[in-house]
Formats: C-alpha cells, sequence, structure tokens
C-alpha cells in the first residue's frame, strides 16, 4: 500500500487491503487450470448465470466488483493527497504518477489516468499476495532450520555489527543471507504452474506439435525441484549458491523460473526480491524465530500447509519470535 500508493496509516487502509486480498484469494481459484467447464467448452460463455454449470459467471461478476473496488478508492484517494498537497513520508508509483499526468483540459489526460491507476492496481495486487507468501514461507524456514539461521546471524553480525539494520546495499557483502533469499524462491515456489500462456503461432517443441493458441502452463515447481539441476532439491540449503564465500554464479538462480517467462516475466521480481532481502536480514538481526515448544518444553514439529495450488499461500502456523538480546536499539 506504502509502495503503491503512498498510504502510511495500516489500519486507516484495512478495508482497501482486505478487499484485496479476497480479490487475489478470488483470482488464484479461478486461475487453477481447468478449473471451470467453459474453459473445456467455450460456449458456455453465452448461457445465462441460472443455468446449471454457469456458475462461474458469478463468480466473475463478484471479482469484477472488487476489481473495481481496488483500482478506483485508492487511487481517487492518492488524487485528492497530491491535489491537496498532502504529502506521504515515503514516495510512491501513484504519486510519481499523478505528479507526471497532464492537466485536465489535455486530450490524452483521461487515457493516461487510467494506465497510471491500473499500473498501481495491479503493482498491489500481484506483489503483496506474492511476496508476504515468500516472506511467510521464509519465516517457516528459519524457524525450522536453527543452523541456517545460526550462520546467517554470524555473517550479519560480522559485517554490519549492532548499531544498524543491514541495507539492499549490503547484499553483497552477506552472500549467505542473500543465498537464503535465492533459497526460499526455489524450495517454496508461490506460483507454481506459472500463469496461462499461449503461442501465438504453429510450434515444434521436442519433437510434440503445438497448435496455435494453445493454453500453455510452464511447470516452475518442477524446475526448481528437479534434481539434475539441484542436489537434494526438496532441503533447504542456501550454501548451494555459494563459493569461496561469493554467490556462485554458475548456478541455476532460481529467478530463471520463480517468476515466469518471457516477455510477460514478472515485472516486480527486483523490488520483490529487495523486500524479501531487507526483511529477512534485519529480522534476523534482530530476532531469534524458533519452533514452537509445548509446556514441558518439547519442540512441537512444524508442518508448513498450502492453500490453493494456483498462487500458494501458507497456511498460519505457530512459530516463536524473540528479540535477540542487545537489540532493542534497532527497533526505534
Ligand atoms: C515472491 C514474489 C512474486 C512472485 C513469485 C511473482 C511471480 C509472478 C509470475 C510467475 C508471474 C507470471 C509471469 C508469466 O506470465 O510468465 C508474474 C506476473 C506479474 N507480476 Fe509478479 N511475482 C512476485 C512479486 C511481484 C511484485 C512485487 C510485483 C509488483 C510490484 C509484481 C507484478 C507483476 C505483474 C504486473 C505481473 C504481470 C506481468 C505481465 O503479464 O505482463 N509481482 N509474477
Amino acid at each position: 500500500m506504502r509502495a503503491a500508493y503512498g498510504f502510511d496509516d495500516i489500519r486507516q487502509n484495512q478495508e482497501l487491503i482486505h478487499i484485496a486480498e479476497a480479490l487475489i484469494l478470488e483470482f488464484s481459484e479461478a486461475a487453477i487450470p481447468g478449473r471451470y467447464l467453459v474453459n473445456y467448452f467455450p460456449i458456455l460463455r453465452y448461457v445465462p448465470s441460472w443455468f446449471p454449470g454457469a456458475g462461474f459467471k458469478k463468480q466473475f461478476k463478484r471479482i469484477a466488483q472488487m476489481s473495481f473496488k481496488s483500482l478506483y478508492p485508492p487511487f481517487d484517494e492518492a488524487k485528492r493527497d497530491v491535489e491537496d498537497g498532502r504529502k506521504s513520508s515515503h514516495p510512491s508509483m501513484a504519486h510519481s504518477l499523478i505528479d507526471r499526468l497532464p492537466e485536465q483540459s489535455d486530450p490524452s489526460r483521461a487515457g493516461l489516468e487510467e494506465i497510471a491507476r491500473s499500473i498501481c492496481a495491479v503493482a498491489y495486487l500481484a506483489g503483496a499476495e506474492t511476496t508476504v507468501s515468500s516472506a511467510t514461507a521464509l519465516l517457516y524456514v528459519l524457524a525450522s532450520y536453527p543452523e541456517v539461521q545460526t550462520k546467517a546471524q554470524a555473517e550479519i553480525d560480522a559485517v554490519i555489527g549492532t548499531d544498524r539494520l543491514p541495507l539492499v546495499t549490503d547484499r553483497r557483502e552477506l552472500p549467505y543471507v542473500h543465498a537464503i533469499v535465492k533459497e526460499v524462491s526455489r524450495w517454496y515456489t508461490v506460483v507454481p504452474l506459472g500463469l496461462a500462456h499461449s503461442n501465438t503461432e504453429d510450434e515444434e517443441y521436442d519433437g510434440y506439435f503445438i497448435p496455435k493458441e494453445t493454453i500453455v502452463f510452464q511447470n516452475n515447481w518442477a524446475i526448481m525441484h528437479n534434481p539434475d539441476i539441484f542436489d537434494q532439491p526438496f532441503e533447504f540449503i542456501p550454501e548451494r549458491y555459494l563459493k569461496d564465500g561469493k554467490i556462485d554464479t554458475s548456478v541455476p538462480d532460481p529467478d530463471i523460473a520463480a517468476f515466469g517467462h518471457g516477455r510477460r516475466i514478472c515485472p516486480g521480481r527486483h523490488f520483490s526480491n529487495d523486500a524479501l532481502f531487507l526483511m529477512g536480514a534485519s529480522l534476523l538481526a534482530t530476532y531469534n524465530i524458533t519452533a514452537p515448544k509445548d509446556k514441558e518444553g518439547n519442540v512441537i514439529p512444524m508442518k508448513l500447509e498450502l492453500r490453493n495450488p494456483a498462487i500458494s499461500k501458507p497456511l498460519p502456523f505457530k512459530c516463536e519470535i524473540r528479540l535477540r538480546p542487545g537489540r532493542e536499539h534497532l527497533l526505534q
């Protein structure tokens, strides 16, 4: 919300956040390959919504209404902020795009405003839930692999010290933390089958004929868990990206598939990688994250369960997050 619209007050914008969350949830259910009969029998798009098998029409109407609410109110509010001279304490996409719009009287204004509005909404909608899913998986990993956490904290303490939080510009000096972020992207593939693509021409690939306009999904999950590419693919091993204390560029980067492919590849991948690095490094500098314990102090085994296979989101799990001794000042 802050990066897209410059809104600082999370409570004030809770409704917008809830609508966006609900919209992404509905969208990711609708995006499950072959989810609707109409995918197989396109003629069904012409039947009325009360017709058996046409329940998808009601769902899409609901999605369209939520989409409208995500598109207009936040952008209009950002516009009012700019018009009334209210400045956010952080830069945002909406503010910089609105600043650059031509005068109301300019004939191109309406079209450009439409584009700016859509850019902000899609950035928030496509970026928020996906990055939150990765961030949640990162928490799970840190709690489940204490040895990874200890190594990363030792690196941060040695390079950054305890006076400040890590910055994105520290990434080169924090290869182990960088490798953790890469490994989260691989190990927990947020969009396992990518988004549907379609070929504009007849194609032949690896001996298979793919007729024009075939719907093509990419099995990103399988690429990320292919033992020929990543040894012991189901284990969380940041070390696989490291050689001589540096990122080993000969190891395939999970970005080759985690963010899709071709010209529609995720444009938010750098933003998301930066956000995840900052979150991971700041958490590690400040907190210890551990598996939950029962009353007798025994560790309760953790389990990562997922909701929705299209845009995969971890279901809530318990873990303990405690401030590291002597790090209180980092919270101010
Ligand atoms: C962990 C975080 C993220 C993951 C795993 C992810 C993954 C993806 C994937 C798999 C696609 C489909 C690409 C394709 O069609 O091949 C996509 C598209 C897209 N993503 Fe992301 N994404 C993430 C974060 C973000 C962020 C932070 C933003 C914006 C700030 C963003 C904006 C977009 C947009 C606008 C598209 C549509 C691009 C197009 O169709 O031309 N994403 N993303």
